[in-house]
């Protein structure tokens, strides 16, 4: 019996499902203004009158609350979620397992007639007990013919995937099982098909996921490697949601310093310093955002697949190498030099990291016109590769092509810093098999190599291992270090929180500079789904299947 991994048995779950929703808090609800010593949020040691702290403890624990302040009404008042509401009261059901012939598929409902459909599929007059598996026998409610002996489980809201009013049954997986019970609870009232994503979606509006949790989610359920699947579970865990949190909250900070400064600065009646400290955190964060936008490519990396291309002279042996590693017959090989023309691509799994490999054709001048734009298009190719795996003919390293091929492409990638330049490069002298075992190597004079031979397999587990190395410098490690940026939409809205940062100048203009970092501020309440998202939600859910 497969647990389903969408129910969620207690609030706090461990795969941390459940994030608390920012809420609007009216400020006399709050628990600060029942316990005011609960979290002294400044140093106002000086502090003349209660007006400033009341203020200022308003904007500190409230950055996203609507907030009427005492004069000049300067904080933004932005509505937390940009989540529309869930589909007005409709209670959706799906088939949540994949498609076709299968031991057991999950059919699950959501909504507030959930309890209502299983109460008349179980012809019952009481509910099971909650989160728990319960055998029972379903039969069609129009009939009353018996249609599966399943496994219930009842989730009511809000301790459920989405929120709401949820169940799972865990039919036989029959297409007739399926879809009898699909059509009995079709024949529910108030029960309708699920549309793709919707599930995610009403756990998005109720607060149950933030939005890079969701992109965690669909990513998870596409992923195709490990590697893949350990970054997504990571960002599906919340981390990046989180760490955006704690840099907004940052400049929730600074910004409730400067603004207390414009207002109540000149009557003296601040302590020194809050702008120099405002002025340090907002530094530091903008150190930590370009740290983490010099490692954005990488999570993308992860997420779509590392570009490899397999370069060289003609003959090396770089079809025989794409086909080696991806264990299929992509390319043509043949002893004629000059046999690839166009770039090959092929999706991999290289050391469980997602790789497009392109083979292209052999670099060389003074050809006919094919095969001259054979060797443009390998050369256009190379400029977009993560990591180029460049092939010489180990017996074959005194050739005019070898000569040219390393004093162009493996020098000129080489001859870059690690830190100008994305691409990596691992030179590989392939034909091992022909040098003599007692004669000299290869030239002492050549960068770093690696010795192998396609036609005898020696010396491919330590390319592997070198390739594994290069791809998690390439991609990242997903197992460690700090939360990876996997979609364009992050780095975007990083890049425009660190470009809003670059207009802060206190010491110019604070009204200025307190703009600034509310704007730098909207960009991270963006990226994890707060504040006016609604047009990139529909993107991100056409990611998902229906019953997810
Ligand atoms: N002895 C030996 N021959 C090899 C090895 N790898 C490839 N070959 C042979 O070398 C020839 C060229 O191989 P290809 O894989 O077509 O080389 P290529 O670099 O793709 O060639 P072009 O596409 O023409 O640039 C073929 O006859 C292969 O069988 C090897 O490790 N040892
Ligand atoms: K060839
Ligand atoms: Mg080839």
């Amino acid at each position: 019996i497969v647990h389903s991994p969408s129910a969620e048995p207690t609030s706090g779950s461990p795969s941390g499902l459940t994030v608390p929703n920012p809420v609007t808090l009216r400020p006399s609800e709050h628990p600060i203004y029942a316990s005011p010593s609960r979290r002294p949020p400044l140093h106002l040691g000086h502090l003349a009158i209660i007006k400033p702290l009341v203020y200022l403890t308003l904007r500190l624990s409230l950055p996203d609350a609507l907030i009427r302040l005492p004069s000049g009404s300067r904080l933004c008042t932005r509505r937390s979620s940009g989540a529309a509401a869930p589909g007005s009261g409709a209670t959706i059901f799906a088939l949540s397992s994949g498609q076709g012939r299968c031991g057991i598929a999950v059919i699950r409902t959501s909504g507030p007639s959930s309890g209502h459909a299983l109460r008349i599929l179980t012809a019952a007059g009481d509910l099971p007990p909650a989160r728990h598996a319960s055998l029972r026998l379903l039969s069609d409610p129009r009939s009353g013919e018996p249609l599966d002996r399943a496994l219930v489980l009842w989730f009511p809201g809000p301790r459920s995937f989405t929120g709401e009013d949820c169940v799972e049954f865990h039919v036989h997986g029959g297409p007739a099982v399926v879809s009898g019970v699909l059509q009995a609870l079709g024949s529910v009232p108030g029960l309708r098909p699920a549309e793709a994503g919707e599930f995610t979606r009403r756990a998005f509006a109720n607060g149950k996921l933030n939005l890079t949790e969701v992109e965690g989610l669909a990513d998870l359920i596409h992923a195709e490697t490990e590697a893949q699947r350990r970054q997504a579970l990571r960002q599906l865990d919340g981390e990046l949601g989180h760490l955006c949190r704690g840099w907004a909250e940052t400049l929730t900070k600074a910004l409730a310093h400067v603004e207390a400064y414009i207002d109540f600065g000149e009557d003296d009646n601040l302590e020194e310093g809050v702008l120099e400290q405002a002025d340090i955190e907002v530094r530091a964060l903008e150190v930590a955002l370009g740290a983490h936008l010099r490692d954005a490519r990488r999570g993308q990396r992860l997420r779509s697949g590392a570009h490899v291309v397999v370069t060289g002279p003609p003959n090396a042996g770089k079809s025989s190498l794409v086909n080696l590693l991806s264990r299929k017959p992509v390319s043509i090989v043949s002893p004629e030099p000059g046999t690839t023309r166009d770039v090959l691509e092929t999706p991999v799994d290289l050391a469980g990291f997602p790789v497009l490999l392109s083979d292209t054709a052999g670099l060389r001048e003074g050809v006919g016109p094919v095969e001259q734009e054979g060797v443009r298009r390998a050369r256009e190719r190379l400029e977009q590769a993560d990591l180029i795996l460049a092939m010489l003919d180990a017996s074959d390293l005194a050739s005019p092509s070898s000569c040219n091929f390393l004093a162009t492409v493996v020098a000129s990638v080489g001859a870059r810093s690690p830190s100008d330049s994305s691409q990596r490069l691992l030179l590989v002298l392939n034909k091992s098999d022909l040098l003599s075992p007692e004669g000299p190597g290869p030239r002492p004079d050549l960068p770093p190599h690696l010795l192998l031979s396609c036609l005898t397999g020696e010396g491919l587990d330590g390319l592997l291992e070198a390739l594994r190395k290069e791809l998690a410098a390439v991609c990242g490690d997903p197992s460690t270090g700090s939360p990876l940026l996997t979609r364009a939409r992050h780095q975007h809205h990083l890049q425009g929180c660190l470009d809003a940062l670059s207009h802060y100048k206190p010491s110019k203009d604070l009204a200025l500079a307190a703009e600034a970092l509310r704007v730098a501020r909207g960009h991270l309440t963006r990226l994890t789904g707060g504040g006016g998202t609604e047009e990139i939600l529909d993107i991100i859910f056409r990611d998902f299947c229906v019953g997810k």
